[in-house]
């Protein structure tokens, strides 16, 4: 059997695994399922949220779980026979802004981890904070409009950062420990990003930030590709030694540690690829095009599209490309995604996605004017939070219909997606490619929706898990080197994209209107000036 080469996502509710050949094609795919498979840790959905006061909330992460998460996946693989000495080089992917501290002296004791036992039993040391902060967090209002004035204001943090402050994002959160916990920063001795955290443990070392998911931290200026003096100021004393250099995202940062040889059986010869953020991934896992533009349909739900010039704007973000360097990807993300759509269907259906892509299917595109704005969480973009319904009118209703709720709810998300990227100038014009990936993609009626809203046919790839794909990707892609558009174009392993539903051009006038009331009704309840969701 040839190299082989392992892509890895450390996304909110598991840890996949995608595994290819030469050829780019798939030899199989492995899951852990936080929830399920670690109820030790307590998590629903992947994370912790205590709901702090008015408009906060703190949400994180067990770190351990993860650690132990890694184990279990490569039991899995092992348990299905996949030869891991044939792996050549492993990248992965993280859930985006997170963060994990390491305590003095992690790194000397990852050289005495026994392979014998797994990592998670050997961890008592190595963190100085043991509930990692993700991007569900709400609570770093504050920090954000500090970074914001110490910087000159969000107009400027944004040219230089490419997002203006936002509550996830990792500089504000580490101004969130520093001031919460200065203890416990002055006891940490590195930083890392959840991508570079699994790296790390990959390495047996601390690896690099990638410079595609430190576009994320409202630390990075990603025009120079390193950490803007100003903004690590405004976070946290001696922050750059806690960072270290951020590298290109196609960096092999050495070979895979001793532990995980004598463990689970790679050779010394595997190569550790720099780990990047979930979004980066999935961006290189479609090989998106000038013109095209994402979907991803997970527990968050983002759109993004690729930037050669770019325009930073108060909403929204702006990030380094992970597969080519003068190249940017331009991005919005919705809290409110997976979660409150599983919440709908456990409301208004039967509990099963053909009943709910059936009452979908029984109520008129455009919901005859009723609409809703589905805010479980505490929004990003817009600010708002709470679930608010509205008759044609724009009049408040108290309730809906089960199959009228599940048409509002799906209509506001495709709405919403068109409205935001709209507002960073991006237009879907005739020959646009709207690509959408994530779990929701496996649900056709969702893409009628997205294709009727945009008013552009719908295209896929086959498959779901997007992000650990463009890891594996872009963990051969730094061995071979080149363009990585020409190694996917030249590679007859690349999962052909199809057309998976085609736009209703009648529906145009329906969903432009249906915009303008979205424009008008999101104003009603959000607060953008106060920057924290409320
Ligand atoms: O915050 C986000 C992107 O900015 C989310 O998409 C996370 O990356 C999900 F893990």
């Amino acid at each position: 059997m040839s190299d082989l080469f392992l892509g890895l996502d450390l996304s909110t509710q598991q840890l996949k695994a995608t595994i290819i050949g030469e050829q780019l094609e798939v030899v199989k795919e492995e899951f852990v399922h936080f929830d399920n498979e670690l109820p030790e840790f307590h998590t629903r959905g992947g994370v912790i949220i205590d709901a702090e006061g008015k408009g906060e909330q703190r949400v994180t992460a067990p770190t351990l779980m993860w650690v132990k998460a890694l184990d279990l996946l490569l039991q899995k693989l092992q348990r299905i026979d996949i030869p891991l000495e044939k792996i050549r080089a492993i990248s992965g992917s993280g859930q985006q802004h997170g963060s994990v501290y390491w305590h003095k002296g992690a790194e000397a004791a990852f050289e005495t981890m026994n392979p014998f036992k797994p990592l998670h039993e050997q961890f008592d040391a190595m963190l100085s904070i043991t509930q990692s902060p993700v991007w569900m967090d709400s609570s770093t209002g504050k920090q954000c409009r500090k970074l914001e004035k110490a910087v000159g204001g969000p107009e400027v943090l944004a040219s230089v950062t490419g997002s203006s402050a936002y509550e996830r994002f990792t500089g504000p959160q580490i101004a969130a420990v520093y001031e919460r916990h200065p203890e416990t920063y002055e006891n940490t001795e590195r930083i890392s990003l959840i991508s570079s955290f699994m790296a790390s443990l990959l390495l047996g070392r601390y690896a690099a930030i990638d410079w595609a998911d430190g576009s994320g931290m409202n630390l990075l200026d990603i025009r120079r590709k390193h950490w803007d003096l100003n903004c690590l100021a405004a976070c946290g004393p001696d922050l750059k030694r806690r960072l270290q250099q951020p590298c290109p995202s196609w960096t092999v940062l050495g070979k895979i540690s001793r532990y995980f040889c004598e463990r689970y059986g790679f050779t010394g010869n595997c190569d550790i690829v720099a780990f990047t953020g979930d979004n980066p991934a999935s961006f290189a896992g479609m090989n998106l095009c000038a013109g095209d533009l994402c979907v991803s349909l997970g527990t968050s739900d983002t759109i993004f599209a690729v930037v050669n010039n770019p325009k930073p704007a108060l909403e929204g973000h702006v990030m380094c490309s992970p597969v080519k360097e003068d190249e940017f990807m331009t991005m919005v993300c919705f809290k409110n995604g997976s979660l409150i759509r599983e919440k709908v269907l456990a409301q208004c259906t039967d509990g099963t996605w053909p009943d709910f892509e059936q009452k979908l299917n029984a109520t008129e595109c455009g919901n005859n004017g009723k609409m809703g704005l589905y805010f479980d969480q505490i929004e990003i973009v817009p600010r708002a939070h709470g679930i608010h319904r509205f008759d044609s009118e724009n009049k408040p209703l108290k309730k809906l219909r089960p199959e009228e709720e599940i048409r509002a709810l799906v209509e506001f998300q495709s709405l919403a997606k068109r409205h935001h990227i709209e507002k960073l100038g991006f237009r879907v014009r005739p020959h646009t490619r709207i690509f959408v990936t994530g779990g929701g993609s496996k649900n056709t009626t969702l893409l009628q929706v997205i294709a009727n809203v945009f008013q552009g046919d719908v295209y896929t790839q086959g498959m779901t898990n997007s992000a650990a794909y463009g890891a594996a990707c872009r963990a051969l892609h730094a061995l071979k080197g080149g363009s990585y558009s020409d190694m996917i174009r030249s590679s007859i392993g690349f999962p052909k994209t199809t057309i998976a539903v085609r736009h209703d051009p009648k529906l145009k006038n329906v969903y432009d209107n249906l915009l303008v009331r979205y424009s008008k009704l999101i104003a009603l309840v959000s607060n953008p000036d106060k920057k924290n969701g409320l």
